[in-house]
């Protein structure tokens, strides 16, 4: 089981420009969480802050009893052991094949004799999809390849939590899907606490459990998925609605003057689209953290938008018997 990541009062600067300010959020133990913000909002900054390679300027961040902001090099040390982090890029090393960089922290972090660390690279491999690619190196193989070798690398040791810095970008729609519902699947498989930072809403609105947004160096707001999906807050409902219109600029924040003139326009955000059901693990078992969709809306009297919640899997559809003609391709009368 994963473990509870509790980050309370956390502030980051470098250089007396503060990146962001007093953010406080529970990453709850065995859920999926997912950070967006507007590019150069520090998200990537907070994931190498809560991995224990920055130090935030103030503020707790507490794993299982240890607050890591307070902690020795080398205390620091063991509980960063408790983390896989999948970086942008993979961040294999280009010289070693895939084997070799999968296996690195296994012979930088254990004992284990070469014939365990092969049981455990062919494991790893395996649940990413990667059999058989072994010998390549990382030049050799797709960019979604790749993703998914890092991602093997950062289960290797069997961390409790999971932190993934844009793991859809560079990749196409139909990658990014496989991608989607891989991380849904090792949620499963490996219970661990998930943070994924990314751009793509798609994901935003589908895979996680509970959805933060950071903006202007604050955290705008976090909390269940439907929370955020139904928040009529204009930062959160511009951006998990990818809309122009709202508070959010080209440069982050929109001055005084470019909102009045969008207010005297009569411009408005467009209504909220319906929410979306949560992707699904493909065992066909219901998530860990599954909640029935509309739960959270109907316990704080939210009306969702229209049309929520009514995109169930293909296999739960009834199936319609569509006429002789339609089934050849002609249109239905
Ligand atoms: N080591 C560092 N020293 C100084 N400034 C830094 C350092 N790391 C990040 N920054 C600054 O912190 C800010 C936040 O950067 P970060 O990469 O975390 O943003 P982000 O939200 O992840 O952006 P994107 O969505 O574009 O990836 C940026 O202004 C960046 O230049």
């Amino acid at each position: 089981m994963g473990v509870e990541v509790a980050v309370q009062g956390l502030t980051k600067s470098f250089g007396g420009q503060p990146v962001w300010s007093d953010v406080s959020l529970t990453l709850p133990a065995g859920e999926i969480s997912v950070l967006l913000g507007p590019s150069g909002t520090g998200k990537s900054v907070f994931l190498k802050t809560l991995v224990g390679l920055l130090r935030p300027d103030r503020g707790d961040i507490w794993i299982s009893g240890h607050n890591l902001p307070r902690l020795s090099e080398r205390a620091l040390y063991e509980v960063r052991k408790l983390f896989g982090v999948l970086f942008q890029d993979g961040a294999l090393f280009g010289s070693m094949t895939i084997y070799d960089n999968v296996a690195f922290p296994l012979r930088e972090h254990t004992r284990k004799s070469e014939a365990q660390i092969r049981a455990v690279v062919g494991e790893k491999l395996e649940m990413v999809g990667l059999t058989g690619a072994e010998r390549k190196l990382p030049g050799e193989i797709s960019g979604g390849m790749r993703k998914r070798a890092g991602l093997a690398r950062a289960l290797v040791l069997d961390p409790q939590i999971i932190l993934f810095d844009e793991p859809d970008s560079g990749l196409d729609p139909v990658r990014t899907a496989y991608l989607n519902q891989l991380i849904i699947d090792l949620n499963q498989r490996t219970e661990a606490t998930f943070l994924i930072v990314t751009h793509d809403i798609n994901t935003a609105r589908t895979v996680p459990d509970n959805i933060g947004l950071i903006y202007h160096g604050h955290l705008a707001m976090f909390g269940p998925r439907e929370m955020l999906l139904s928040s009529t807050e204009p930062v959160v409902r511009q951006f998990l609605n990818a809309q122009r219109i709202g508070p959010i600029g080209m440069a982050e924040e929109k001055d005084a003057e470019e909102l009045r003139a969008e207010a005297q326009a009569g411009v408005e955000l467009p209504p909220l689209p319906p929410i979306p059901t949560q992707l699904q693990p493909s065992d066909g078992r219901p998530r860990r953290a599954e909640r029935p969709p509309g739960a959270w809306c109907r316990e704080h009297g939210v009306t969702p938008p229209p049309g929520s919640f009514a995109d169930r899997p293909a296999a739960d559809r009834p199936t319609v018997e569509l006429p002789v003609g339609a089934r050849n391709g002609e249109a239905a009368k």
